[in-house]
C-alpha cells in the first residue's frame, strides 16, 4: 500500500564556514524514519533544541539555505525534493508555523484570513473561524502586534486549518495557551485528523498531547529515541514501552516521581 508519507533515514545538517575555506558540518536530524497515514495524528515530542521544527521545515521544503538534507521525503509513493515539497504546501501540506511573526505585521487579522482562504480556494467566513478558536469576532479588526501571543497562535491556526491539505504539521500550535484553549486547539487538529487527514502534532508537553495522538515519535537531540501507541503511555500499557519512553512516562509527576521520594 502506497503511504501518504513516508521519511526514510532523514538527516539535517547545517554548514558553518571557517577560515581558509574550511567547513564544519553539524548533524541536528540523525537517521529519522517514520510513516503517516490519514486519519492519524502523530505527536513528536522532544525537549527544546530536539529538532522538532527542523523536521517540520523539512516536511514543507523550508529548511534555510545553509542546511543539507539526506534520505527520502516520499508523499503518496513519490519521492519529493525540496522544490517538490514547496509545491505541495498549503494545498497538500499545511503548516501551524512556531513563530507567531509568520503573521504578515502590516494586515488585520481578517485580512490574513481571508488571503489564506483564497489561497486554499474557500469561503472566508472569517469570523464563525475565529469564534471557532475561542476569539471574538472583533479580533478580526486587530493588528498582528494588538493581539497577545495566545491569540496570535490562534490566528495562525485558522490560516492553517483552511482548505483541505491532506497533511497538516502543527508546530507548538498550543504554546502560550491556557488549558481551555489548549484542548480547543488540540481537539480541532483531532477532529480534522478525524475527518481522513493527518496530523503531525510537533509539541514538548507529552502529558497535554497525549489524549489527542494516535502515535509519539520520542525526539532526542536529532535522534529517534522511539516511536509508540499513545495509549501505551498509561498505567496499563506503561510496561510495553521502550526503555526510553518508560523513564520519560516514569518521570512526569503524575507517575510518582515527585522530587522528594
Ligand atoms: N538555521 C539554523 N542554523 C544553524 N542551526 C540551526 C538552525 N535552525 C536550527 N538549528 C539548530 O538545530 C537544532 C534543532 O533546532 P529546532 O528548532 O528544530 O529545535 P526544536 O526541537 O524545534 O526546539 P524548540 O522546542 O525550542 O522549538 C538546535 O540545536 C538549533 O540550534
Ligand atoms: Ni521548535
Amino acid at each position: 500500500m502506497t503511504k501518504l508519507l513516508e521519511v526514510r533515514d532523514l538527516s539535517v545538517a547545517f554548514y558553518r564556514y571557517r577560515a581558509f575555506f574550511k567547513r564544519d558540518e553539524i548533524t541536528r536530524l540523525d537517521g529519522l524514519s517514520f510513516t503517516l497515514e490519514p486519519g492519524e495524528v502523530m505527536a513528536v515530542i522532544g525537549s527544546s533544541g530536539a529538532g522538532k521544527s527542523l523536521l517540520a521545515l523539512a516536511l514543507l521544503g523550508l529548511l534555510p539555505p545553509n542546511a543539507g538534507q539526506t534520505g527520502t521525503i516520499r508523499f503518496r509513493g513519490r519521492d519529493m525534493d525540496a522544490a517538490g515539497l514547496a509545491r505541495l504546501r498549503v494545498r497538500e501540506i499545511g503548516l501551524v508555523p512556531q513563530q507567531v511573526s509568520h503573521l504578515d505585521p502590516l494586515a488585520r487579522t481578517g485580512a490574513q484570513i481571508g488571503r489564506a482562504a483564497a489561497r486554499a480556494s474557500v469561503v472566508p467566513r472569517i469570523s464563525e473561524r475565529l469564534v471557532a478558536v475561542g476569539l471574538q469576532e472583533s479580533a478580526a479588526r486587530l493588528y498582528p502586534h494588538q493581539l497577545s501571543g495566545g491569540m496570535a497562535r490562534r490566528v495562525m491556526i485558522c490560516a492553517a486549518e483552511l482548505g483541505s491539505a491532506s497533511i497538516l504539521v502543527a508546530d507548538e500550535p498550543t504554546a502560550g495557551l491556557d488549558p481551555a484553549n489548549r484542548d480547543i486547539v488540540l481537539s480541532r487538529l483531532r477532529a480534522r485528523a478525524d475527518r481522513g487527514s493527518a496530523v503531525l502534532l510537533i509539541s514538548h508537553d507529552l502529558v497535554s498531547v497525549l489524549p489527542f495522538a494516535d502515535r509519539v515519535l520520542l525526539l532526542e537531540d536529532g535522534v529517534m529515541r522511539g516511536e509508540e501507541p499513545a495509549a501505551r503511555f498509561s498505567t496499563a500499557g506503561a510496561r510495553a514501552l521502550s526503555d526510553y519512553a518508560s523513564a520519560l512516562w516514569r518521570a512526569l509527576p503524575q507517575n510518582g516521581f515527585a522530587g522528594h521520594a
